[in-house]
């Protein structure tokens, strides 16, 4: 697809992985839609890119991602203000730590829902453009996270879920791809240091520094997600070992 004049909304877009995200896809020419539960942020993030790219391409857009009138609202809102909506990185994620069940609702259930909801107004059936759905996973939706189960369990539903969807593309246009990175340098990753520590030891950041990626390729690998349209049903990996690349899984026997 080619991103420039595309309208994107991501997620969790006010810091972190999200707001490079956003960053990358303003670059490229599209519209962003920056929906984030944080006003101050998301509105300062926004404000930098339109005297930067001297537009009016990005907006932000308070919204709980648990929230099904949020997100409906969201969505509503990029067609109202861009005409359309291409593209849709359901980003936004917590750690379990204090409640497992909002990580639940945060990291999976809002996912489906928003999905869903992009489907509607993206599928060539219902007159949109169709699209890509790029879902935030992490490489805990391969691997298990013995620290982190429902995390983990969250990321393996987000994969799971997202690669169920694979035939989209033939019926409604609608590409939709994951993306798994491993330790990202963010807010969740260093406020989970201590924690870390806690388990490894105070030599774990030197230990871990080679697993450690920054969240500028990880918007690179989604911007790659975007702009080659041969991908759908791909789980890319964003590791501090490999870089950018696609784990394959077993095909179905049925
Ligand atoms: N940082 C890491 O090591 C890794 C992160 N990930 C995933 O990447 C995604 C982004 O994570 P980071 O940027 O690291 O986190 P972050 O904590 O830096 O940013 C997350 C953003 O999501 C927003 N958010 C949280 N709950 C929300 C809600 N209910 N509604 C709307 N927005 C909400 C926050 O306000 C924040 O702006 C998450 O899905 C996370 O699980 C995946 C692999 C590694
Ligand atoms: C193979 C695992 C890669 C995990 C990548 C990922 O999504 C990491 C996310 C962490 C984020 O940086 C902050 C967190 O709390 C997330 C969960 C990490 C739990 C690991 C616990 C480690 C342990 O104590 O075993």
């Amino acid at each position: 697809m080619k991103i420039e004049g595309k309208t994107a909304i991501v997620t969790g877009g006010a810091q972190g992985i999200g707001e490079q995200f956003c960053r990358a896809l303003v670059d490229h020419g599209a519209n962003v839609i920056i929906a984030d539960l944080k006003k101050q942020r998301g509105e300062d993030l926004c404000r930098e890119l339109n005297k930067q790219y001297r537009s009016n391409r990005a907006k932000f857009i308070q919204c709980d991602v648990t929230s099904k009138a949020d997100l409906q609202n969201t969505i509503h809102f990029a067609i109202k203000t861009f005409g359309r909506l291409d593209i849709l990185c359901n980003n936004a994620g917590v750690t379990e730590i204090g409640n497992w069940e909002k990580a639940i609702e945060i990291n999976f259930t809002s996912v489906i829902r928003g999905t869903k909801l992009a489907i509607e107004v993206m599928s060539t059936r219902n007159g949109g453009h169709g699209g890509v759905i790029i879902n935030t996973a992490s490489m805990g939706a391969i691997f298990p996270i013995m620290g982190g189960p429902v995390y983990s369990g969250t990321k393996f539903g987000v994969l799971g879920f997202s690669r169920s969807l694979s035939n989209l593309n033939a019926s409604d246009g609608i590409r939709v791809n994951v993306i798994c990175p491993a330790f990202v340098r963010t807010e969740m990753f260093e406020a989970s240091i201590p924690n870390y520590i806690d388990s490894y030891g105070n030599d774990f950041q030197k230990k871990m520094k080679k697993h450690i990626v920054s969240p500028v390729l990880v918007a690179r690998g989604m911007i790659q997600l975007v702009e080659d349209d041969t991908k759908n049903d791909a789980v890319m990996r964003v590791t501090g070992v490999r870089g950018i690349d696609y784990y394959k899984f077993q095909e179905s026997k049925l």
